[in-house]
């Protein structure tokens, strides 16, 4: 059952899995938010947990950065442990004026300058994007919380040191509210596998602005965007 990447035993993951990017993320979503959470892999320190929230099981493991780490995460997760939903819990930087520093996404579809999903689609155009069920699930929990989200599409970047000033002009005038790194490589996964995946990011920074959530906000913000996955996994 071990992977090359994950150390799990069958059975160590429940269906439903939250992913950050950061495996410390990962250790720390697992430690506030879930009852009864025990380590089940830690190759390459990219941590995953097991445990409870809500009454039910619910994992959440670290994906790493860019679209190759995310996709060796999701693709054993699903084809080996039998992990149906996966919910990237991430960050983003702001591209359009509109969009402000602490904002919930739900990343309903992503563009993106990666050439995976093309691999996948005879080097066709291939629309990622979430689980309706799950989007919706996400925004209807965010309106009983009373923090609404912001809905729409990202782009999911190669690179993180980009040509930016040449591309943020055309990413915001074709409708895209922030950049990240691995959206469009985690839809093109369970489509490819027939899971279900939602992308929820909260904006860390604005990249016109140059503004930047202090660490202690980082936490806070994100807090907000866990409980939301977690209604979304709880719904499952
Ligand atoms: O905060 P995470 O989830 O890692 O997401 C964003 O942060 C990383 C870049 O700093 C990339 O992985 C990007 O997608
Ligand atoms: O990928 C990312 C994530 C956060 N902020 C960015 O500018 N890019």
């Amino acid at each position: 059952m071990p992977t090359p990447h994950i150390s799990a035993a069958a059975g160590d993951f429940a269906d439903v899995v939250l992913m950050p990017g950061d495996p410390l993320r990962a250790r720390y979503i697992a430690q506030r938010f879930l009852q009864d959470a025990r380590e089940v892999t830690s190759v390459r320190n990219m941590y995953g947990y097991t445990g409870v929230a809500r009454g039910r099981k619910v994992s959440v493991m670290g994906h790493g950065m860019g679209i190759p780490s995310i996709s060796i995460y999701a693709t054993e997760l699903i084809q080996q442990y039998g992990s149906r939903v996966l919910i990237r819990v991430g960050s983003c930087g702001a591209l359009r004026h509109d969009v402000k520093l602490r904002e919930v996404i739900v990343a309903l579809g992503a563009g993106t300058d990666s050439k995976v999903n093309r691999m996948r689609l005879q080097d066709h155009d291939f629309p990622a994007v979430a689980d309706f069920a799950l989007a919706r699930q996400a925004v209807e929990a965010a309106e009983k919380r009373g923090k609404p989200v912001r809905v729409g599409s990202v782009f999911t970047s190669d690179l993180f040191y980009g040509p930016a000033g040449q591309t943020y002009e055309v990413h915001e005038r074709m409708g895209m509210l922030a950049v990240e790194m691995e959206v469009a490589g985690l839809y093109g996964v369970a489509a490819e596998y027939g899971a279900r995946a939602l992308a929820l990011l909260t904006v860390s920074d604005h990249l016109r602005t140059k503004e930047a959530l202090s660490p202690e906000e980082r936490q806070t913000t994100f807090d907000e965007m866990i409980e939301l996955a977690l209604d979304v996994a709880a719904a499952q």
